[in-house]
């Protein structure tokens, strides 16, 4: 069994429970989406790829190195690296989950040509770190999709250290949500409160329009 972290008893199974919720809510259709969490030894327990993430249990994660190297056998995410990623540029990431959303998905093709998601003025706002008022603005890293997950993982890495604060999510364009957080519970709550966030950027896109319409961030 793999260690564990200190405030997941069993990773696997916590992983898994919060697949079926984030399934519930519309956020892993098919087999879409994929996590992970950090473990005492520094390895990284992530979901093998091609599996129902509503749908998990203890056989359908293994352990990768901290390069995405395979530890058990199998065949992890398709997108380790971006895990990978995501526990170099932040030391404090305990857990990440990447969710495929409509509203989410269709916002990023919207915003075509833009290199990031603003939003600004939401109570939700607050859900990011150092973020104590609706009177702020939040810039979601947007990047193009790739195949290619070296490639992405090289373009997003200076991106995320560029940040003055690092913002916990990032998206990719057509394709999906990456959030994360110091614990599984502060992952999940930085992936609702970001999904939430778009699908209120979207509906507001849609109110006005169109994004090419947009001056303003939304
Ligand atoms: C059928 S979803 C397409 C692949 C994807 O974007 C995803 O999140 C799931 O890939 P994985 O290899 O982690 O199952
Ligand atoms: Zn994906």
């Amino acid at each position: 069994m793999p260690a564990t972290v200190p405030d997941l008893p069993d990773p696997a199974d916590a992983l898994a429970k919060a697949g079926r919720r984030l399934d519930a809510r519309g956020l892993a259709p098919a087999t879409a989406g994929n996590y992970s969490a950090r473990l005492a030894d520094g390895t990284i327990l992530i979901t093998r790829s091609g599996a129902h993430k509503g749908r998990l249990d203890a056989a359908q994660f293994m352990r990768v190195a901290t390069d995405g190297t395979a530890i058990d056998a199998g065949r992890s995410s398709a997108e380790t690296l971006l895990h990978c990623l995501i526990y170099a540029v932040d030391p404090a990431a305990g857990a990440v989950l990447h969710t495929h959303s409509v509203a989410g998905t269709v916002l990023s093709r919207a915003l075509a040509g833009r290199d990031g998601i603003e939003l600004a003025g939401y109570e939700l706002l607050k859900i990011f770190p150092g973020v104590a008022t609706h009177e702020a603005s939040v810039t979601l890293p947007l990047v193009d999709n790739s195949q290619d997950m070296p490639a992405l993982a090289a373009l997003l890495r200076p991106i995320l250290l560029a940040q003055e604060r690092l913002v916990p999510a990032f998206y990719i364009r057509g394709h999906g949500l990456y959030a994360w957080g110091p614990t599984l519970d502060a992952a999940e709550a930085m992936v609702e409160g970001c999904e939430f966030l778009l699908a209120c950027a979207w509906e507001e896109v849609k109110l006005r329009g169109g994004a090419d319409d947009q001056s303003d961030p939304i």
